[in-house]
């Protein structure tokens, strides 16, 4: 049976809706045998601190005040969780225990660690008594009766005894982080982030498989991602670089959360309780990830200089102020960075053998691959110099660079460093999915055009997808003979398969490229953007999906900081949307846009003569490779309309298919059947096509199928249908299978802006999707 830990941190658990969606997480991730490690609710241990604060300076009304506001925020979670005789024993427990405290604070018995321990306490009860609600079998253990100290030091026979026999594989296991007890029975806390570690360590006791850290960022990211919009969360992140990060001001993981998963092969992920689909960052042994670049900030350090420091004795220190500390060696000197509130206690303990060289250092680290460290720290120097930072000291090492300035790093100055030194050197890896008529072509551009890309970024074509089979090489497929690559090693996949090995990608970036026409396909963009896959589409699919659907993908990417192209979806590689972006940006406003949108369309009917039956053309655009999969989709106009659905949406108009008119170029009785009953009842298509152009014709016009998107005033007009135009007119007058986009806005409104080229076709779609490629990697570089 595997067995697993999750822990929530307080912002999980800050309200009682916090609580259900945690609850919600347990109930759809976690089995019996598996373990929940939570902090205190929300800023509970901030209020416990000022509880104990007001105590030490003897005053009795703030310790009241506090009690009341902790009672209040505690019964308001308990009421809002639990009804009837589960919220009565909560509660009344909830004013014992804060009697206690009033009175123990009263009489001068109030423990610090005693105190804090409640936060963690309360919540573990009530998640647990929540849970049973739920019907989920809960027990909820006080991690004091599990982890012991003596002299700050882990009785790990002992801890891992008590483990084991209160984790049974009958119940989830609510365990309360941040808590031990010393030999004596008293309580003891495990310092800053400590629930964290709580959670490894009940892992490596009970040898369970995988530790979750649930938090409010969705993993391990290049730099602070409340800070940096650009910042790049990594799908794998190697445990020595965790390890540096936590020492250099990375606030996700605690340097001590690893140490209990040394020599083990517990799995260690770290994920969003906001965002349970997101995929998660996973920090994997030394060798099992490629080692990648951050800057993380420091505020507010000292710079002490050590003598003789003795081994072991920065992690006793460590212990000491539960905080965690960096140190390096500089010529034949040892210095420690230390957090301000701490250098007291810590040049305290050294006694005599520490000199503060500097104080109130802020400043920044970059850590990174070794061979990439020197030329960063060079480059990050300079930055530094031209920002009018002042670096009072630095430091080069193996791994890293380090900063220490008078200044402080703000969320500006982060972003240039960040878009300077991290994002460079970034890999992409590209998954292609339809290897069709574009397909094909676009892969076969690929090998030149990623050639080309490349000298600015490193693309790796990974994974090459047909409908029942697919291509996957993580480390990338040798395009020249992908063929053969295909014939040996292409294999049947399910969703599940191909997430999967997304999911395992060790990429800054991933795309995913959509050159399917297929609408379960499109219907998998939710998870590949849960997934962090950018999306570049020729597939029309998504983007005239149900607007609720539609919107929610969009405001997906937006929260995740992903893009989405599809210029090829109307217009293949006309830059339509481009233009129409441009304008509307630039401050424009688009009232008209009207043409003719379908290059199958605008082929037959400017071919028709007479001299080859209609349905015969529609047979040669096939070939050609202008229609879609069945031609029916073009000849229905539905392809058409849905390219004007696209076009409305980047107008930001709300519309659904349907919203737009539609008159067919096909009579209806051939839109039911397969294709091959189409084909055997093509002459109605003949006869019907014949009819329209003696219907034109009779008013000296011809048969064009065309579209228009129009607003004025409260007034739209969306509709694609069969339209008899002049003959000397532009529409009449199209190159066979051009498009034409006549865009009449503010400043284009007597004469218009007109786009018009081929508007399908194999070559000048792949070309398009390359621009997409391209238009992707600059926002990336
Ligand atoms: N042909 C053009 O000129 C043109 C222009 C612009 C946009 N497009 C769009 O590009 C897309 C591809 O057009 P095409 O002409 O190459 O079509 P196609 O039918 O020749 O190719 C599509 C390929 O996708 C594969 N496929 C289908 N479902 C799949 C799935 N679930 N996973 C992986 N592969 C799958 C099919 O097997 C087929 O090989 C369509 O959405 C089309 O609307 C085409
Ligand atoms: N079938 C489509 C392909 C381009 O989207 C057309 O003919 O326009």
């Amino acid at each position: 049976m595997t067995k697993a830990v999750h822990k929530f941190g307080g912002s999980s658990l800050s309200s009682a809706s916090r609580y259900q969606a945690v609850a919600n997480i347990i109930l759809s991730q976690c089995s019996a045998g598996d373990s929940i490690v939570v902090s205190a609710a929300g800023k509970t241990t901030n209020t416990l601190v000022k509880l104990w604060q007001s105590h030490v300076q003897g005053d009795a009304q703030a310790v009241n005040d506090i009690v009341l506001q902790l009672q209040a925020q505690q019964s308001q979670l308990i009421s809002e969780l639990l009804q009837g005789e589960a919220a009565r024993e909560l509660l009344a427990t909830l004013d014992d225990e804060l009697r206690t405290v009033t009175s123990a604070s009263q009489q001068a018995q109030l423990h610090e660690a005693t105190l804090l321990a409640h936060g963690e306490v309360w919540s573990a009860r009530l998640l647990a008594a929540y849970l049973n609600t739920l019907g989920v079998q809960a027990r909820n253990w006080d991690a004091r009766t599990l982890f012991t100290l003596h002299q700050g030091q882990l009785l790990e026979q002992k801890n891992q005894q008590a483990c084991l026999s209160a984790i049974d594989g009958e119940h989830i296991h609510v365990v309360t982080g941040f808590i031990a007890a010393d030999s004596e029975g008293q309580t003891v806390t495990l310092g800053r982030n400590g629930s964290d570690y709580s959670a490894t360590l009940l892992a490596s006791y009970i040898r369970a498989d995988a530790v979750s850290i649930w938090t409010d960022t969705q993993g391990v990211f290049s730099t602070d991602p409340r800070k940096v919009a650009s910042a790049i969360k990594y799908p794998k992140v190697c445990r020595g670089q965790a390890n540096l990060l936590a020492r250099l001001g990375n606030p996700v993981l605690h340097a001590k959360t690893l140490s209990p998963l040394k020599n083990t092969a517990i799995k260690l992920v770290v994920r969003s309780s906001y965002d349970p689909e997101a995929s998660p960052t996973e920090v994997v042994k030394e060798g099992y990830s490629k080692a990648k670049r951050f800057i993380t900030t420091l505020e507010n350090c000292d710079l002490v200089r050590v003598e003789q420091l003795q081994a072991g004795e920065v992690r006793e220190l460590s212990q000491l102020i539960q905080h965690s500390i960096h140190h390096f060696s500089q010529g034949a000197e040892v210095f420690l960075l230390v957090p301000a509130a701490f250098t007291h206690q810590v040049v305290h303990q050294l006694q005599g053998r520490a000199n503060l060289v500097g104080s109130n250092l802020n400043g920044c680290a970059v850590v990174a691959p070794s061979n990439e460290v020197t030329s960063l720290y060079q480059q990050a120097r300079q930055l530094l110099e031209t920002q009018e930072v002042v670096v009072r000291a630095s430091h080069i090492a193996q791994e890293y660079a380090l900063f220490l300035t008078d200044q402080l790093i703000d969320a500006d100055l982060l972003a240039v460093l960040h878009d300077r030194l991290i994002t460079k050197g970034q890999e992409l890896a590209v998954i292609i999915a339809g290897l069709g008529n574009v397909g094909e072509v676009f892969v076969a551009q690929c090998q030149e055009q990623i050639a080309h890309l490349q000298q600015s970024f490193d693309i790796k074509v990974v994974g090459l997808l047909r409908s029942n089979q697919m291509l996957f090489a993580a480390s990338g497929i040798t395009l020249s003979n992908w063929q053969s690559q295909w014939q040996n090693e292409a294999v049947s996949y399910t969703k599940a398969d191909l997430l999967a090995r997304i999911g395992e990608l060790d990429y800054e970036h991933k795309v995913v490229i959509d050159i399917t026409a297929s609408e379960s396909f499109s219907q998998l963009y939710p998870d590949f953007v849960s997934a962090d896959c950018h999306l570049i589409s020729a597939n029309k699919y998504a983007g005239t999906a149900p607007n609720d659907w539609y919107q929610q993908l969009r405001s997906k990417l937006q929260e995740r900081n992903l893009y989405w192209r599809y210029n090829t979806s109307v217009g293949a590689g006309l830059p339509i949307n481009f233009a129409l972006a441009d304008l509307q940006n630039s401050g424009d406003k688009i009232v008209e846009v009207e043409g003719v949108f379908s290059g199958t369309l605008s082929w037959l009917c400017s071919r028709y003569d007479g001299s080859e039956t209609f349905s015969e053309l529609v047979l040669q655009a096939q070939q050609l490779g202008y229609t879609e999969p069945d031609p029916r989709e073009d000849l229905s106009g539905r392809d058409m309309q849905r390219k004007l659905l696209i076009l409305a949406r980047d107008l930001g108009l709300t519309l659904d298919l349907d919203d737009i008119e539609l008159s067919p170029l096909m009579p209806d009785s051939l839109a039911a059947g397969s294709w091959q009953d189409f084909l055997a009842n093509r002459t109605e298509l003949d006869t019907f096509y014949t009819a329209q152009v003696a219907a034109a014709a009779a008013q000296g016009k011809v048969v064009r199928y065309t579209g228009i998107l129009q607003q004025s005033g409260a007034t739209l007009t969306a509709k694609v249908g069969i339209a008899f135009v002049e003959p000397g007119s532009a529409l009449a007058n199209l190159t066979p299978g051009d498009n034409i986009f006549v865009i009449r806005s503010q400043w284009y409104q007597n004469n218009p802006l007109v786009i018009q080229g081929p508007g399908a076709g194999k070559e000048v779609t792949a070309a398009g999707i390359h621009s997409d490629l391209y238009w992707l990697i600059q926002q990336l570089k």
